[in-house]
């Protein structure tokens, strides 16, 4: 394994992690255990939180023993975190979708993300506080650059997005998914496949049963929704919290168990994996969208 990521099950799970794992993907329902904490953390203050880390990567390999004892330092480092990562071409909406999730807004005005942006909102998924971490990455090349690799670092869960009223941006796909697995993404990194614009029904170009059909043979869950919609929220929240699931059922991320040695803390990274139970295989799912924007 090149990244942090889970080594087992990749769909969704049915019954992994009790509550959390039931209806992945279905509207609303990978709500129905998480309890949102805290939302929407500054870039900079991100960054600079980030830069004063001894390690820059989300998933850092920890074997290292400091003298802190303070109960704020084993809270934090209990804390995983999980880094999703939103992928696509320029202009498709990667970081209104973002702002959504993690603001629960849709932001005024957008302009060309250069390298990458992440906001992090924390959340409770059974009882368990967790850090989604969201990478919104530059879709224009110019702006990619210098920055790929960081993208695909420690990943744990990728979003592909495509708009639905730009054909170009969906046949791009493929590239995208090429280029995810051309750095050494493993196969077993869950990814979803989001449709965004909904809202704007009569330019759809991208029908759904074709989403669903390229969905499919990439085993990925498909969402069609809408950053700008404010009754899409809820699905928005779904796309980041069914990923965050299914990543807790599957195995310890980022997880470091606290040890006391002679007054001293000693950091050690987990890596037993969870005997998570069997995941129910399921179709593909669409956000509730589709219901309230009939297709043609
Ligand atoms: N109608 C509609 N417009 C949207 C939606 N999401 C984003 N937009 C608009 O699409 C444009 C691009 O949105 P961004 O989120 O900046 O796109 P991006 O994919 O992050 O673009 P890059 O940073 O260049 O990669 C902006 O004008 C947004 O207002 C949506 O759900 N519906």
């Amino acid at each position: 394994m090149t990244n942090d990521s889970p080594e087992e099950e990749t769909r969704a799970p049915g019954g992994g992690g009790g509550g959390c794992g039931r209806g992945i993907g279905r509207k609303h329902r990978a709500d129905d255990n998480v309890t949102i904490l805290t939302s929407s953390m500054d870039l900079h203050r991100a960054s600079r939180s980030r830069a004063s880390s001894s390690n820059n990567d989300a998933a850092p390999s920890i074997t290292s023993s400091v003298d802190l004892s303070t109960s704020s330092l084993e809270l934090s480092i209990q804390t995983r975190i999980f880094k999703i990562i939103v992928i696509g071409d320029s202009n498709v909406g990667k970081t209104c979708l973002t702002f959504r999730f993690t603001g629960g807004s849709f932001p005024d005005k957008t302009e060309a993300t250069i390298g990458v942006d992440f906001r992090e909102k924390v959340v409770e998924i059974e009882g368990e506080t967790i850090k989604v971490q969201v990478w919104d990455t530059a879709g224009q090349e110019r702006f990619r650059k210098s920055m790929v690799e960081h993208y695909y670092r420690n990943v744990h869960a990728v979003v592909f997005v495509y708009d639905v009223t730009k054909m170009a941006s969906f046949r791009n796909l493929q590239t995208w998914i090429e280029e995810c697995n051309g750095h050494r993404v493993s196969a077993s990194v869950p990814r979803v496949l989001v449709g965004n614009k909904c809202d704007l029904v009569d330019q759809i170009q991208v029908p759904s049963n074709m989403a669903l059909k390229f969905a499919d043979a990439h085993n990925m869950l498909l969402f069609e929704t809408s950053a700008k919609d404010p009754r899409e929220s809820q699905n928005v929240n779904s796309i980041f919290m069914s990923l965050a699931c299914r990543l807790k059922a599957q195995k310890s991320l980022l997880y470091r168990d606290v040890e006391r040695e002679d007054g001293r803390v000693r950091l050690t990274q987990e890596t037993e994996t969870k005997s998570a139970p069997q995941p129910q295989l399921g179709k593909p799912l669409r956000s509730g969208l589709m219901e309230r924007y009939p297709r043609t």
